[in-house]
């Protein structure tokens, strides 16, 4: 541990703030991850392991544990919160008056505020007023292999050039790549949509429908993360790279994704309840699918795919209905309204 580098907190003791936890102690920075069950921080404390979340790996013996959300905060550089979407808003207003004054925030969730569809940056920025510098880290990651040590490249968006170059140099390291941007919007929309397309995926490759469909759906699902972002502003070239396309195509194929796991359990014919419950984690799309339709509805753009994603989750359609309504939309260009159109 380089006691020169700046401290960070990480909030979330599951998956993925274990495996960027234990990222950033390794890269030498006093690290500290903040979890609400003792059991659990005690183990990553004493037996540098987390055995729900990542049995079997072992963490870094200079990576710190605790339950005390205040006194992890105060201690800290550089908070990275990384709680579920459906638990952000807390874990913003639980941090906010234990803030260094100049300790900027980032976030590795990926989803909306539930119930209001309200982005994260938005919610952030509400919670811990103007002027404090705020990046979303995001991209093709799973927890484990970042845990194992293997490969990744992630990208950190943010719109204060000098903290999202902070918070990557923090993940940066030698097997793990961090990019930087300047499209929180647009990183945030390709974080949160891909989960969805990913059950979509995964439904078709339950019910044995082939590459072909496979390959169809991750590229019209691309297509819808496009047109949505187009309308609300956020750049082409985000989603093409790390933060959409990068993400799209490891969740829609990649058996490490719960996302992926939930569809390929529907379309065998599970039912969502006893699904979500086998995965026994975070399944983010089963929020993020309602707050995707009502940005879309919100400004009027049709997305099929993420639309029937929706119903299958409320149980409205099966997947054998969903594939019919597919197959039987009319035929018509590729892009009807120009190349994202
Ligand atoms: N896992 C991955 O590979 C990746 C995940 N992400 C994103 O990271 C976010 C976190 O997911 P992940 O770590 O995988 O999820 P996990 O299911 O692995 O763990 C969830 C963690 O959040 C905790 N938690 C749940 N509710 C609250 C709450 N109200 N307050 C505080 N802590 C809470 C859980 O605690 P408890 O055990 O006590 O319930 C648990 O520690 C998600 O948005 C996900 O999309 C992004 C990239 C990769
Ligand atoms: O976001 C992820 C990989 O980038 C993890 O995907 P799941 O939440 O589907 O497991």
């Amino acid at each position: 541990m380089d006691p020169a580098k700046p401290s960070v907190a990480v909030l979330g003791s599951g998956s993925w703030g274990t495996a960027l936890a234990s990222l950033i102690a390794r890269n030498g920075h006093p690290t500290t991850i903040w979890g609400r069950d003792a059991a659990q921080v005690e183990a990553i404390a004493n037996t540098h392991e987390n055995p729900r979340y990542l049995p079997g790996i072992v963490l870094p013996e200079s990576l710190r544990a605790s339950t005390d959300i205040a006194a992890t905060v105060a201690g800290a550089d550089l908070v990275l919160v990384v709680t579920p979407s459906h638990a952000f808003t807390e874990t913003l207003h639980a941090l906010a008056p234990h803030r260094r004054p100049a300790a900027g925030v980032a976030w590795a969730t990926k989803g909306f505020e539930p119930g209001s569809g309200r982005f994260l940056h938005e919610v952030a920025a509400e919670a811990l007023g103007p002027g404090v510098p705020l990046a979303v880290v995001t991209g093709p990651s799973f927890a484990k292999e970042v845990a194992q040590g293997l490969p990744t490249a992630v990208t950190v968006h943010s719109d204060d050039e000098a903290f999202a170059r902070e918070v990557a140099e923090s993940l940066h390291g030698p097997t793990f790549r961090a990019y930087t941007g300047n499209d929180m919007l647009g990183a945030e929309l390709g974080g949160a949509m891909k989960n969805v397309l990913a059950v979509a995926t995964g439904v078709a490759d339950g019910m044995s429908l082939g590459l072909n469909a496979r390959a169809g759906l991750i590229t019209r699902g691309l297509n819808e993360m496009l047109r949505l972002n187009a309308a609300l502003g956020g750049r082409a070239e985000t989603l093409m790279g790390l933060a959409g396309l990068g993400d799209l195509v490891l969740t829609c194929t990649g058996d490490l994704s719960r996302n992926r796991r939930l569809g390929l359990a529907l379309g065998r014919g599970q039912s969502i309840r006893d699904a979500v419950a086998a995965i026994g984690q975070v399944v983010e799309s089963v929020q993020t699918a309602d707050e995707v339709m009502r940005l879309a509805e919100r400004h009027g753009i049709e997305l099929p795919i993420s639309d029937l994603v929706r119903r299958v989750l409320h149980g409205d359609i099966t997947p054998v209905e969903g594939l019919g309504m597919l197959l039987a939309r009319e035929q018509k260009p590729e892009y009807p309204e120009g190349l994202f159109g």
